[in-house]
Formats: structure tokens, sequence, C-alpha cells
């Protein structure tokens, strides 16, 4: 028996998507695939937008596939499961982040670091098989990619976490910055950055904000707990703390220069690259080899590390500072984004504001 793309996606679906590099986002309606036996199916409640969003649908990264309907901070209710899921039940509060599948048997799954599977598939743009995000009225998903909800984690606030949290708290585990009594800093105060400043608080670690925008300092220092704040243009503040970071998590989405970074490290620092801008850094030898210090990067978490810490988050009271939208504004969200005019997240009220037509 032939299959055809209604046969493999019988189930309707509505959503929205990018239909070329312009990035605007119109209603689209799509299917997907019925639950399989290991899949859970699930209502879209909320989903956070991601500046990766911003990046895929203007085809930033050139592997754009359109129709798009991006989505990686996904929250949901189910309504179905297969008949061998055993981790959730219809009614559970559920999440999915940037992974749905990967090949289960590579040396990265067996490490539980699917992030870094090579067949791993995307949660939209995948370039393995079509999938699509949660810009839309309900997912699919095997069993394996769903994080269980935390009773007491805020359902709109918390979604972010699926990828802005699990980006920073990541590498802040695999780099060893979460001691407490370190030093770390975080470059780039947005989606990412918010957060990474509240993992580190809560993991006793001190922290200091390096950001372009001197507007940004009473509100990291007061609200979200930093304890200084570096406008990186501001040259005697950047020679004070020269060689004063035990880390950096840079998580800037746009070049900007990395050698002032590294000098702020003590030897043995770290400097870990989450921001994913287009064009390459300029990382002369000097800097590293005067005080043995590192540039690494970090892609989001594997899945039993994104259950961890969305526990981590629930147990600490962590969530993001959102900015809650419906779905026909994410034209002009997506323009402020560009613009960095957003605190620090916007959240997609879906299930509210998404009306198939
Ligand atoms: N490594 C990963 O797994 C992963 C996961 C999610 C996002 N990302 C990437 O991380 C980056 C940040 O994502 P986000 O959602 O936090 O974005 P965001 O837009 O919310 O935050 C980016 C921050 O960088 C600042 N910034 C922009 N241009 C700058 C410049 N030239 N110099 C200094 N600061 C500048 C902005 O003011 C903003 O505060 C994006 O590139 C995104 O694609 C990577
Ligand atoms: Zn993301």
């Amino acid at each position: 028996m032939g299959s055809s793309p209604e046969t493999e996606h019988p189930v309707k679906a509505f959503g929205y998507a990018a239909r070329d590099s312009s990035g605007v986002l119109s209603p689209i309606n799509f299917s997907r695939r019925e639950t399989g036996d290991e899949d859970v199916r699930f209502k879209v409640l909320y989903c956070g937008v991601c500046h990766s969003d911003l990046h895929s649908i203007k085809n930033d990264w050139l592997n754009a596939k359109y129709p798009m309907i991006p989505g990686h901070e996904i929250v949901g209710v189910v309504t179905e499961v297969g008949s061998k899921v055993k981790k959730v039940k219809v009614g559970d509060k559920v999440g999915v982040g940037c992974l749905v599948g990967s090949c289960r048997s590579c040396d990265q799954c067996g490490a539980d670091q699917e992030q870094y599977c090579s067949k791993n598939v995307m949660t939209y743009n995948s370039s393995i098989v079509i999938t699509y995000g949660g810009y839309s009225d309900h997912m699919v998903c095997n069993e394996h990619f769903i994080i269980s909800w935390p009773k007491d984690l805020p359902l709109d606030s918390g979604a972010p976490l699926l990828c802005a949290g699990i980006t920073v708290y990541s590498p802040m585990r695999y780099y060893g910055l979460d001691k407490p009594g370190m030093h770390v800093g975080v470059v780039g105060l947005g989606g990412l950055g918010h957060v990474a400043v509240l993992f580190l608080k809560a993991l006793g670690v001190k922290v200091t904000v390096i950001s372009t925008n001197l507007k940004k300092k009473e509100e990291a220092m007061s609200k979200l707990g930093a304890d200084s704040f570096l406008v990186s243009s501001d040259q005697p503040q950047m020679q004070a703390a020269v060689s004063t970071m035990d880390g950096i998590i840079d998580t800037v989405s746009a070049d900007h220069p990395l050698i002032p970074l590294i000098s702020l490290l003590k030897p043995n620092g770290k400097l870990v690259l989450v921001g994913a801008p287009t064009k390459p850094h300029e990382l002369p030898a000097f800097p590293l080899l005067f005080g043995r210090k590192l540039v690494g990067g970090s892609l989001i978490g594997g899945m039993k590390e994104t259950q961890e810490m969305i526990e981590f988050a629930a147990k600490h009271k962590i969530t993001a500072a959102i900015e809650l939208i419906p779905m026909d504004y994410i034209n002009t969200a997506m323009e402020r984004l560009q613009k960095s005019d957003v605190r620090y997240r916007f959240v997609i009220d879906i299930a509210n504001s998404l009306k198939s037509t």
C-alpha cells in the first residue's frame, strides 16, 4: 500500500507559518500524524518566542524550509496517549522543547545527550523529516521527548525554560560554573540571559551582567538579583573587572567582539558561547594562551537534563519574566524582538487566541 502525506499525517492541525525569508507569519492549515503506540498528543496552551525562531523564519542560518511553523518552548495538556506510553496520562501538563527525535542508539543518545545525536530531529525545520513547531493548536511527539510538568510551576512563564532555561543551565553544569561563591558573567540580557542570572543566583554564584544598555542595570540588580552590572562600552569599568570571572555565558544574538570578554576571565576561566550570531567570531590565540583560557559552546540539553532543570526551576521558583501575547500579535512581537524591545520573553497564549479559520 503506497503512503501519501494524507495517510501518514491524517490529523488536521492549524497554526501560524512563515512562507519565505520575509519571516512574516500567517495562518496555515496543515496535518499531523496519528498517535502512535509511544506517542503523546497534546493541546498547546502556551509557546515561548525564542530568538532562534526569529533567526529561523528569516533564514539567518541558511537552512530554512518553508512553510515553517516555529515554536520550541511548548507547554500543553495531554489529550491522547499511545498504548505503550508510561510517562504521562490524559489531562497531564507537559512540555516539549527543541527536540522531538533522535536515533536512541548512538553514544550521544546513550549518554543522555540527544542534542548531540547526528540524527536528532528538531521540533521544527528539521533537516531529517518534516516537523512543525508549537505556534499551532496541538502537537504529537514520542514520549521520550516529553517533559513532565512540575505541579507548582506556572505554565506560561515556565514555558521559556524549555529552550532558554536548558540552554543556559546545561553549560553551567557541564563547564562547572555552578559552584557557590564562583563569579560568572552573563552577556546579553535577553530571554536566555535573564534566566541565566536566575539559575546562577539559585546556585549561589555571584553574577555580573555585561550589557550594552545601561538602562537594564536597575532591573538586572533589583528584579533579577544580579550582583553587579558592566556596560561593555565603558572602558574604565571593563578595565576594573579584568581577570575577575571564573566563567562567562555569552547569549548575544548578533556580531560582537570576544576579546574584551576573554580579558574579564581569571586564569583557567571559561567563555561559553550559546548565542548563535551568523558572522564568525574573531578569536586570537594570545589572550587564550596567557591564562589557559577556554572558549566553548553548548546546545540546549538532553531530555534527562531538561527534566532535571525544570524540577530545579520549580524547586527554586525560577520562571521567565514574560509578556503574554495573542497569536495575531506575533509579527509585531518579532519586530520588537529584533530591536531587543521585550522584558524578557514573549509567550503566546495559544489556547486562548489561536482560532482556526
Ligand atoms: N545554544 C543554544 O542551544 C541556543 C538556544 C536558544 C537560543 N540560542 C541563541 O541565543 C541567542 C539569544 O537568544 P535569546 O532568545 O535570548 O535572544 P534575545 O533577543 O532575547 O536576547 C539577545 C540579547 O543580546 C543582546 N544583543 C543583541 N545584539 C547585541 C550586540 N551586538 N552586542 C551586545 N548585545 C547584543 C540583546 O540586547 C539581547 O539582550 C540567539 O542567537 C539564539 O538563536 C541558542
Ligand atoms: Zn530557542
